[in-house]
């Protein structure tokens, strides 16, 4: 018998505003930002095994096995339902890591959601939601699948639909650790809520962004850059930079003008996530 093998996507997101209203007592960041996903991603491919073995067989320069989002992921899973099935893993991938596009994340959601599919759990998105945030912040909007309007740590979604634009997303040679920038003293940590719903036009700050900038002369020079052609905006903590066009052929044009030392991809920004798609039509 063949073991049931599935190959589902794990698309990057954009954070297209961000605003950070305080700290918690626990360290984590109050914020309001903005999710939305980009048809651009990895790819996961998943294979049944029966002895109960979670064995991700791609390797990740600097990331052990078992502290990968995916394979942390899997464990997880599979302790709180007490599942005796186990899983080959291998990912093709694509985003670069500490990138502020939501890698690990985005495969630790899609792990979740393929795991539930092929070992039959039948867990509802909410209980995979909760067990995610456990995993990273970031981890709830993935498993949802829609854009959202995010606060809390990031947990408390509320979907939205704006526009989905072309996107040009220049990735500066350099990651950014998340944990670094919420930790410098320089943070912008007191921006008043947005109250009003929805968000009103022209909050498409991103606090991150003056922090990441002096510490990152890379981001500095792919803002400048971009900022010719566009608004360049930072999502979460970059080191990733992005822009809109309104259509493909205006986010290729610019993406020409990039030189080996600062490169870059263009994708259509998308407020149903590919991985949703693709498990919809498995249905
Ligand atoms: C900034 C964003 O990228 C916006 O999308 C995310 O909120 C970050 O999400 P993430 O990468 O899943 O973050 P986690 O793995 O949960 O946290 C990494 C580190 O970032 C800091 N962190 C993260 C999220 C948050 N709301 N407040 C924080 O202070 C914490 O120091 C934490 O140790
Ligand atoms: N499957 C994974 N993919 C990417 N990174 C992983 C994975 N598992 C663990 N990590 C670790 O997580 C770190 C952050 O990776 P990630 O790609 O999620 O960053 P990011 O895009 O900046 O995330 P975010 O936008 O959520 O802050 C990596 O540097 C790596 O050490």
């Amino acid at each position: 018998m063949t073991a049931a093998r599935l190959t589902l996507p794990s698309p990057a997101k954009l954070n297209l505003m961000l605003h950070i209203l305080g700290r918690r007592e626990d360290g984590y960041h109050e914020l309001q930002t903005l999710f939305q996903f980009l048809d651009y991603g990895d790819e996961i491919t998943f294979a049944v095994r029966d002895d109960g073995v979670i064995q991700l067989h791609t390797e990740f320069a600097g990331v052990p096995h078992d502290s990968n989002l995916i394979v942390r992921a899997a464990k997880m899973l599979q302790q709180q339902s007490g599942c005796a099935l186990g899983i080959d893993i291998w990912i093709d991938k694509v985003l670069p890591m500490g990138g502020g596009i939501g890698g690990g994340s985005s495969n630790a959601a899609t792990t979740l959601l393929g795991l539930n599919h092929l070992w039959q759990l039948g867990w509802d998105e909410d209980r995979l939601a909760q067990l995610g945030l456990s995993l990273g912040a970031d981890v709830p909007v993935f498993v949802r699948g829609h854009a959202a309007f995010a606060e809390g740590v990031g947990e408390k979604l509320t979907p939205v639909d704006p526009e989905e634009p072309w996107y040009l997303v220049l990735v500066p040679q350099v990651a950014v650790s998340t944990a670094e920038i919420f930790s410098d003293p320089l943070l912008t940590r007191n921006t008043p809520p947005i109250k009003v719903r929805p968000v009103p036009e022209g909050n498409s700050r991103n606090d991150c962004l003056p922090v990441v900038a002096r510490r990152y002369p890379e981001v500095r020079n792919a803002l400048d850059l971009l900022g010719k052609f566009t608004e360049a905006k930072l999502t979460g903590t970059g080191s990733c930079v992005f822009g809109g066009f309104p259509s493909k052929a205006e986010a290729d044009k610019v993406s020409a003008l990039l030189t080996e030392t600062l490169t870059g991809f263009v994708a259509k920004g998308s407020n149903v996530s590919m991985l949703h798609r693709k498990l919809q039509s498995l249905l």
